[in-house]
């Protein structure tokens, strides 16, 4: 045949006809690239092992030859064990037991060769049969099994693999520079992408996987890079502010900043003065202060005679954070104006008016402050706040309303934490501030799971809360819009049922299917303390801040991603008041079950991420994929971290020394990155 280049689409390989094209369109798959991409999600390990290396309780395959007829036994009613037994080897004879599967002995007859997967147990030298693995003449003894789609059966796509490697092996590019390759022994991308898919051994399969991993953080790394140079070469707007000024307002400020917070606003001034426009990334736990840190910035940027604007993912807010800059600093002399998109016309033409004539210097709103009807006068500093909301479309829609040769200065802020280190390497093309600290007089959050068998409990303990004077939120998760009607009525009936409960406490509902005006004004009293009690769906999870809340109950919490219930439960704990999260739930699932665990024990929201991305890998994961950090098809960003770091220094490194590469070397890097979309 001849030879294909890798970028041609799949129907080109032989035995791949229109429907099968179509299934793996499904999958994701339309070239021959993307189909070598598409590796086995686990694999079949039939070799031999000395059956004493196996664990007590070990899940395995064994091979060998049945020796004696399938017998099977009824107990208990409808109760059954099958039982036979097979030959390992000419030393190895073993017990074969499947239970309730009696239709079983039809398969299993002496002298076959069978594979079984199931439990070793070795008191009894008995494997507990789970499945019994078909074997065919194509059988290895360590077989690829990939995800895959109704219609789709796995000897095709195997066929289908084949196939493109006898076609097009030859058009594989490789990426990463021999040098590198060469000094830490990564195989050539050709024969690592072959061995992904047909290792002769689990040895032979992680060399492979080595290669793959350390390629998908190269390029990731090198794209970073080669950003954060090319923005280092750019020329900022420099804020130049005067030092006195600003701690003069820092002076005067409610409270005294922590020392996490003073180094964040050091930092961001740093950036400020700097000739380099600002990229940075502010991080830091639920309810650690970013949002003054943010203010100050915006403060510096104003002072310097330039405007400042604060973009959030949602009016109710834009609103929160009006009300709180002004109640800090208009007795300062400085006032903020709201943008978004539900506003009176004639609000909103004031508004743009003000942005143009330079008359308003801070603005706070949606993506309404991104609209193409908006101009600003002479914009310093850009705030964005819950980044993963916004794309990088909106982030470029951003910098196009400075229209001067300098490039706007941009801080995203983001209640995702992550460690430190990993943090340095992953939003490599931003530098990071971390504030790691609370503001004095925290008292942990009480969390507790409980069953609603135990509402009783639940409602004493609002009672007593509410007695004191505090407040109470009540959250139910919407995960899926088809849900979206019926959890409003969930919402509405537990208000409801809570109106009954607490007579002489007022109830509130808040839900996307109120007006904006509506949400707006339940929030409202909600803050005034008119409301005792809102139940909610999430809509209160990013940044609302109402510090006379107490309790915060979560219903059915096995259903949120650990960040969104860390998230939720910051939302009390936002003074020195006691307290109390409730998580509502029967996990049925460990890892919902590990997750209710972790809450309950663990408060730090950096501890609470890292636990994410090991209970949960970092494949699709709603909360990160949500939270900013970027998704790997391969590599784990955790379990990986020692080769994202050898990555990152080589990337480092070439990029400082560009003439170490052959032109064709930096071309395969560019050729990559420009072809392959690598989500930032
Ligand atoms: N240094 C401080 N001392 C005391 N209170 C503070 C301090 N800094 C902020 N606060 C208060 O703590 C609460 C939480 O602060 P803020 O809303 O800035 O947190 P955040 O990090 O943005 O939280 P989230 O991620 O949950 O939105 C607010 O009520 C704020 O007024």
């Amino acid at each position: 045949m001849d030879q294909l280049n890798w970028n041609e689409t799949i129907n080109k390989l032989n035995g791949v006809g229109p429907v099968a094209t179509d299934k793996f369109a499904s999958l994701g798959v339309s070239t021959i690239r993307d189909l070598m991409f598409h590796f086995p999600f686990r694999y079949e390990d039939l070799q031999a092992r000395p059956l004493e290396s196996i664990l007590d309780g070990e899940k395995v395959t064994l091979k060998g030859t049945v020796v004696t007829p399938a017998v099977v036994n009824y107990f208990g009613g409808r109760k059954s064990r099958l039982t036979f037994r097979m030959s390992l080897d000419e030393h190895n004879i073993i017990s074969v037991s499947f239970f309730n599967q009696p239709y079983l002995a039809k398969s299993v007859e002496v002298g076959q060769e069978k594979a079984i997967f199931g439990k070793w147990q070795s008191d009894r030298q008995n494997l507990l049969g789970m499945k019994i693995i078909k074997l065919n003449e194509d059988n290895g003894d360590f077989n690829p099994v990939y995800s895959t789609t109704k219609g789709l059966k796995q000897t095709q796509i195997i066929k289908a693999i084949k196939s493109a490697f006898e076609a097009s092996a030859s058009s594989i590019v490789e990426v990463i520079p021999d040098n590198i390759n060469h000094k830490y022994r990564l195989l050539p991308l050709n024969k690592a992408l072959y061995q992904m898919h047909f290792p002769k051994d689990a040895r032979e399969f992680k060399e492979a996987e080595r290669k793959i991993i350390f390629q998908e953080f190269f390029l990731y790394q090198w794209r970073l890079q080669a950003t954060m140079q090319q923005s280092h070469k750019e020329k900022g707007i420099r804020v130049v502010y005067d030092n006195h000024d600003l701690k003069e307002i820092i002076m005067q400020l409610p409270y005294q900043l922590t020392e996490a917070q003073k180094k964040a606003v050091n930092e961001i001034c740093y950036d400020l003065l700097a000739p380099y426009p600002m990229r940075r990334m502010l991080q830091g736990d639920v309810g650690s202060g970013k949002t003054l840190v943010a203010f100050l910035g915006m403060m510096a940027t104003v002072l310097a005679g330039y405007q400042a604007v604060l973009m959030v993912p949602t009016e109710i807010l834009a609103k929160q954070h009006v009300v709180n800059f002004n109640r800090i600093f208009e007795d300062m002399g400085y006032h903020s104006e709201i943008l978004v998109s539900a506003m009176k016309a004639k609000e909103k033409k004031d508004v743009l008016d003000g942005l143009e004539s330079g008359r308003i210097r801070i603005v706070i709103g949606t993506h309404a402050l991104i609209q193409p009807a908006v101009t600003y006068k002479q914009l310093g500093i850009a705030i964005i706040d819950e980044q993963h909301r916004f794309g990088v479309d909106q982030r470029h829609a951003l910098m196009e309303k400075v229209e001067v040769e300098e490039t706007l200065n941009i801080l995203q802020m983001t209640a995702t934490p992550i460690p430190r280190s990993l943090a340095q390497t992953i939003y490599g093309d931003m530098t990071v501030s971390t504030i790691d600290q609370l503001p004095k007089g925290r008292i942990p959050i009480e969390t507790k799971v409980i069953d609603e068998d135990n509402i009783d409990f639940l409602y004493n303990k609002m009672a007593e809360e509410l007695k004191e004077g505090h407040q109470i939120y009540y959250v139910l998760p919407i995960i899926d819009q088809s849900e979206h009607l019926e959890q409003i009525e969930n919402v509405n009936a537990i208000k409801e049922k809570l109106s009954i409960q607490f007579p002489e406490w007022n109830v509130g509902a808040l839900h996307g299917q109120l007006s904006k005006d509506d949400q707006q004004q339940v929030m409202n009293a909600y803050e005034q303390n008119e409301l005792q009690i809102l139940v909610a769906t999430t809509m209160v999870e990013v940044g609302v801040d109402v510090p006379n809340a107490t309790i915060i109950v979560i219903h059915s919490a096995e259903r949120f991603g650990l960040a969104q219930l860390h998230q939720l439960r910051g939302r009390v704990g936002r003074s020195n008041l006691q307290s109390y999260c409730y998580l509502i739930g029967k996990p049925t699932t460990e890892q919902g079950k590990k997750r209710l665990e972790i809450m309950e024990q663990e408060s730090d929201g950096f501890i609470i991420s890292q636990e994410d991305m090991k209970i949960r890998g970092m494949g699709d994961i709603l909360g990160l994929a949500q939270s900013g950090i970027p998704q790997f098809k391969y590599a784990n960003l955790f379990e990986d971290q020692h080769i994202h770091k050898v990555a990152k220094d080589e990337v480092t490194w070439y990029l400082n020394h560009p003439l170490e590469l052959e032109d064709q070397e930096i071309n395969a890097i560019i050729n990559w990155l420009t072809n392959q979309q690598i989500k930032i």
